[in-house]
């Protein structure tokens, strides 16, 4: 409900309300502009009367003086018979430049306000403030529920690239767009008097007026109680017509004054319902309070980026919400699976699965788990394939299904399996699914299968869950899942460099030159990406359905893209790359994992990893530019084999881009593995973690899990566990 809230008035309103916010902003310059350029006078120090009396003397010709909210003062006035204005300076009255009024100006204000369409234009004007307010509410209540509650909603974002800068510029411009909507609606409402304010009459001429001798301007009391920065209009009678009057406009009301005997003929004071709508058009245009302006201003450059990563994000998410082909009514299926998604990668899980069984010969129907039915009448199964969001809370297409869950009377005779999918580096990995599957065992729902979860969308995880699930019903049941996949490139070998064969761990460093990035390729989006340390290449070997992928180990800045690949015995990818020469091609695409690089700022970054888990953090190295305190530990076999780098590593140590480096070799005398130097090197690690150092690990999981065991021990000291620092965003693993 709150996605659809957000999706419909982002879609359909993403032009306008982009048209609206960039006018706005130019707009928001002008008050600035003009107050810069502005000679004011301060408060209580001249009266309407003090101002009127020295234009008057100047320019004897006056038709009106106008006063705008930055404190300028603008004389019209006719000269020999033709029309002139001026800016003055009020203490003076003299002249301090011509008036020109801005054409720009003009233009913006009309677009602004009616898109050059008049009514129509400006009923769509208002419509785009509902649409933005709509989208900064529903946004707002979305990034809470993504974060995992509003108390953690400053928290660091997460996502693809797109998704983070969406909710990065939402939560920097969501305060000052929800001003501008919601100031805008109450603007456009009161221009077609919906609601009362914005088209006050001023006052009718009076039926009298004295008729003597004009009185000089500078002696009418009236205008001695108007204070200059009250002053809005002052418009002088025509010159020598007795029966006109003087017409004057304040910040409190307007009237008409008698030029012969100074009374103030009529009188009609503003109102409660004036003066809202002229502090809401304060607030909505800067014009006063240019400073607010400008905030507005520089908050709705924010909405364009909004609305073309908010499209961006839809169009990738249905995308990868495939299609569910021959998809059966729930009540007639034989297999139902529920699923629970919010980026919609799990629904491609599901159409493997759905497919795998149609093929079977069952009748399937997948829908999301929100539409969990009281009863499926010919279901022999369940399945629930559940992703986990927030902090450990259920993905969009799940949220009401444990309220549905708790409202069944009796759980159904036939059985159900769960599925979790998540990502180890959040705390509460597949936390959903976990509560799921308890909340399944409560009602008394049988099980079919053991809970199972799936790492980081792992293809081969789940077609081990696929081969269980076989053995289950009983039948052959393969499931090839095979991603969304990014448009692959070609990539050509430049050159490798070989490690380990003396210690059976056969190791290279592939550089390889990515494809030109040409200017069209690069507008249309078909460019090889840029890519960063740490992202991820993946590569289909030949005669394989499944990509492997492999951490980089250098950056689009350094001119090549690096990976350090071990062969294992039989491994279709890893053979088919040790087998590469220099000037052979491979096809390879870029899946970016912004969740593992060095965070901002110059605390110390602490590298561990071992084998080919060095190649992304001797990539951040390589990449320290700045200089910022970098301490590596290398984990290898045997320094005579398989110390990857050992030459630029010196070379680094040599040029400050690393700080320190500690080898661990396990094949050599003293069997020494990384987590032993950690342990040993417990009270400098702790003051660099005490100065807010980042831990970056990288390699198998045996050797995650031993390093994670030893930070635990050096950890407790300072009452901090690998799990706190992870929440941070001070603890990030690169595990496989
Ligand atoms: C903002 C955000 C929060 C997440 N929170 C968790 C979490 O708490 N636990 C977990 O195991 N996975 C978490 N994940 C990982 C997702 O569950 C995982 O990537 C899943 O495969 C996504 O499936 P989907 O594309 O169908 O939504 C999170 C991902 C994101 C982007």
């Amino acid at each position: 409900m709150l996605r659809q809230l957000h999706k419909f008035p982002g879609l359909l309103a993403a032009l306008l309300v982009s048209v609206l916010a960039l006018s706005g902003a130019v707009l928001s310059v002008f008050p600035a502009l003009e107050r810069s350029g502005a000679v004011t006078a301060p408060a209580g120090t001249i009266s309407a009367a003090d101002l009127a009396g020295r234009i008057a003397d100047r320019y004897p010709g006056v038709e009106q003086i106008r006063r705008a909210p930055s404190g300028k003062v603008t004389v019209l006035y006719f000269e020999n018979g033709f029309p002139a204005s001026v800016v003055v300076d009020p203490a003076s009255g003299q002249s301090v430049a011509d008036y020109v009024p801005s054409g720009v100006e003009r233009w913006v204000t009309n677009l602004h306000r009616s898109l050059f369409l008049d009514d129509a234009g400006r009923i769509a004007a208002g419509l785009g403030a509902l649409a933005m307010l709509m989208l900064a509410v529903s946004g707002l209540q979305m990034t809470a529920r993504r974060m995992g509650g509003w108390s953690r909603i400053l928290g660091r974002a997460r996502g693809s690239r797109r998704q983070r800068l969406h909710v990065d510029f939402g939560r920097m411009a969501v305060a000052g767009l929800m001003l501008s909507a919601l100031t805008g609606m109450y603007m456009s409402l009161a221009t077609f008097d919906v609601i009362p304010g914005g088209t006050a009459k001023a006052p009718g001429m009076p039926a009298e007026v004295n008729g003597g001798p004009t009185m000089p301007v500078n002696w009418i009391d009236a205008f001695r109680n108007i204070d200059l920065g009250d002053l809005r209009e002052l418009t002088f009678p025509y010159l020598d017509d007795p029966t006109d009057a003087y017409r004057i406009k304040t910040a409190t009301g307007d009237g008409y004054v008698d030029q012969a005997t100074g009374l103030m003929l009529v009188w009609r004071d503003h109102g409660a319902a004036r003066r809202v709508y002229e502090t809401i058009y304060m607030l909505h245009t800067g014009q006063g309070l240019w400073w607010l302006g400008l905030i507005l201003g520089v908050t709705a450059l924010a909405v364009p980026v909004m609305s073309v990563t908010g499209v961006l994000v839809w169009a990738s998410r249905r995308r990868t919400r495939p299609r569910i082909k021959a998809n059966i009514s729930a009540r007639s299926a034989d297999t139902v699976i529920l699923v629970g998604s919010e980026s919609g990668s799990t629904w491609g899980f599901a159409r493997t699965l759905h497919d795998a069984l149609t093929a079977n010969g069952h009748k399937v129907h997948t829908g999301a788990m929100d539409s969990l039915a009281p009863a499926y009448p010919h279901a022999d199964r369940m399945l629930i394939l559940a992703a986990t969001y927030g902090d450990g809370t259920a993905p969009a297409s799940a949220k009401r299904f444990m309220a549905r869950l708790e409202a069944m009377r009796t759980a159904p005779a036939r059985p159900v399996a769960v599925l979790g999918f998540g990502d180890r580096q959040f705390p509460k990995f597949c936390r959903f699914a976990q509560d799921v599957e308890r909340a399944l065992a409560r009602k008394g729902w049988p099980s079919l299968m053991p809970f199972a979860t799936i790492d980081c969308q792992s293809a081969q995880a789940f077609a081990r869950w696929g081969a269980e699930l076989s053995e289950v019903l009983g039948e052959g049941l393969t499931l090839t899942h095979m991603p969304v996949r990014p448009r692959s490139h070609t990539l050509t070998l430049l050159a490798r460099s070989d490690y380990g064969e003396a210690v059976q761990a056969p190791t290279s460093i592939f550089r390889f030159a990515p494809p030109h990035r040409g200017l069209l390729a690069r507008l249309t989006g078909r460019s090889f990406p840029r890519f960063a340390a740490g992202d991820l290449v993946g590569i289909q070997a030949p005669g394989s359905d499944m990509p492997r992928y492999y951490s980089l180990a250098s950056g689009t800045s350094d001119g090549w893209l690096e990976i350090c690949v071990r062969k294992h015995p039989g491994g279709l990818c890893s053979g088919h790359l040790h087998a590469l020469r220099p000037g052979d091609r491979i096809e390879a695409f870029i899946k970016p994992n912004p969740e593992f690089r060095p965070t901002g700022g110059r605390a110390p970054v602490i590298l561990i990893g071992a084998g080919t888990g060095v190649g992304p953090l001797v990539g951040f190295v390589r990449g320290n530019r700045r200089r910022r305190p970098m301490h590596l530990y290398f984990g290898g076999r045997d320094p005579a084999s398989d110390y990857l780098y050992e030459g630029e590593i010196a070379e680094w140590l040599g040029d400050k881009r690393l700080s320190r480096v500690t080898t661990a070799f396990s094949r050599v005398a003293g069997r020494d593995y990384v987590q032993d130097y950690i342990r040993r090197d417990a009270e400098a690690l702790r003051a660099m973690i005490a100065q807010g150092a980042q831990i970056m690990v990288c390699g198998g999981r045996n050797m995650a899990d031993g390093v994670r065991s030893a930070l635990e021990d050096v950890l407790a000291p300072l009452s901090l566990t690998p799990t706190t620092l992870k929440a941070q965003g001070r603890y990030a693993e690169d595990v496989y």
